[in-house]
């Protein structure tokens, strides 16, 4: 299916994002175009977990997930924040369907290390029926990144790697990282373009680091497969300038530069 646009919102942007993105959003239907929302929300689960007083360790930008976290990290991302970005989303005047990764099932996962990560997983065979059944229907799927365990059960996938296999499993032309971020930054300031060798580079020498590196490991994995462009920005309105393109940084395979400015619409 053509004009898939994978937009992956972060938990640490989730809960503040503005009714004009979500507009947005819904205005790239009317191009053509097909959003596909897989979101994460880490720090809600964080503060779930405080609530309930359930201790919660990472391991390498991993949560540990006991069959206890798990329970609550399930609640919190295929039901508190994925309903409220559906919401969100009507509110905009949009159609919105909210599943999750074990639905379709759209992501099968296996085990990483059950005694280090317990029920985490990785992205083992991937299905986009459902998500292309959703898009063809007008509906924007909104995709918790809890996946299908293999073996049997769920797994709590992390949400840049779940979007990433998702993106690709759907052939999506691009796929956006919305963050807290501008941007890939060093120094202080946003890297526009990046290719993959130099972010490669930038791994190595940790001026990419935590949250940072799923993102730009899922781009590179993306960019081997069939997703032409990724970019990684903010999801806030007040980086953006008023001609209508966001402004972040461009992931691109090959070694030619890539635009400084993306369009989303
Ligand atoms: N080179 C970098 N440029 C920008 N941000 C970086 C970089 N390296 C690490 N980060 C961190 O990555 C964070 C975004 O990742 P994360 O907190 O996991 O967000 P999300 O919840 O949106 O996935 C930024 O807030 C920043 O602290
Ligand atoms: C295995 C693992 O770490 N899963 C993540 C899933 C949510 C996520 O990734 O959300 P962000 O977008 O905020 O990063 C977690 O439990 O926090």
């Amino acid at each position: 299916m053509e004009g898939i646009v994978v937009v992956k919102c972060g938990g640490s942007t989730v809960t503040s994002l503005t009714e004009a993105f979500f507009q947005e959003l819904v205005e790239l239907k009317k191009y053509g175009r097909h959003p596909v929302i897989v979101h994460g929300g880490g720090p809600v689960i964080n503060e779930m977990l405080e609530t309930f007083q359930v201790e919660t360790t990472f391991v390498n930008g991993l949560r540990k997930t006991t069959p206890e976290v798990f329970q609550v990290a399930e609640m919190v991302l295929s039901g508190q924040v994925n309903k409220m970005i559906v919401e969100k989303i009507q509110e905009a005047g949009g159609q919105a369907a909210g599943i999750s990764c074990a639905d379709g099932p759209i992501v099968q996962a296996e085990v990483i290390d059950e005694v280090q990560l317990g029920l985490v997983g990785q992205p083992a065979d991937t299905d986009p029926s459902l998500i292309y059944s959703l898009c063809e229907a007008g509906i924007i799927p909104v995709v918790s990144p809890v996946s299908q365990n293999k073996a049997g059960g769920r797994l709590n996938v992390n949400a840049d790697t779940a979007a990433g296999a998702v993106a690709e499993a759907c052939c999506a032309e691009e796929m956006v990282f919305v963050t807290d971020v501008p941007g890939v930054q060093a120094e202080g300031e946003v890297i526009p373009t990046l290719t993959k060798e130099e972010a490669k580079a930038l791994l190595q020498d940790e001026t990419i680091y935590g949250g940072m590196i799923p993102k730009v490991q899922a781009a590179m994995n993306c960019l081997d497969g069939h997703v032409k462009k990724v970019v990684i920005a903010s999801g806030t309105a007040a980086e953006k300038p008023a001609d209508g393109t966001i402004q972040g940084t461009a992931i691109t395979a090959g070694t030619t530069p890539a635009e400084q400015k993306v369009e989303t619409g």
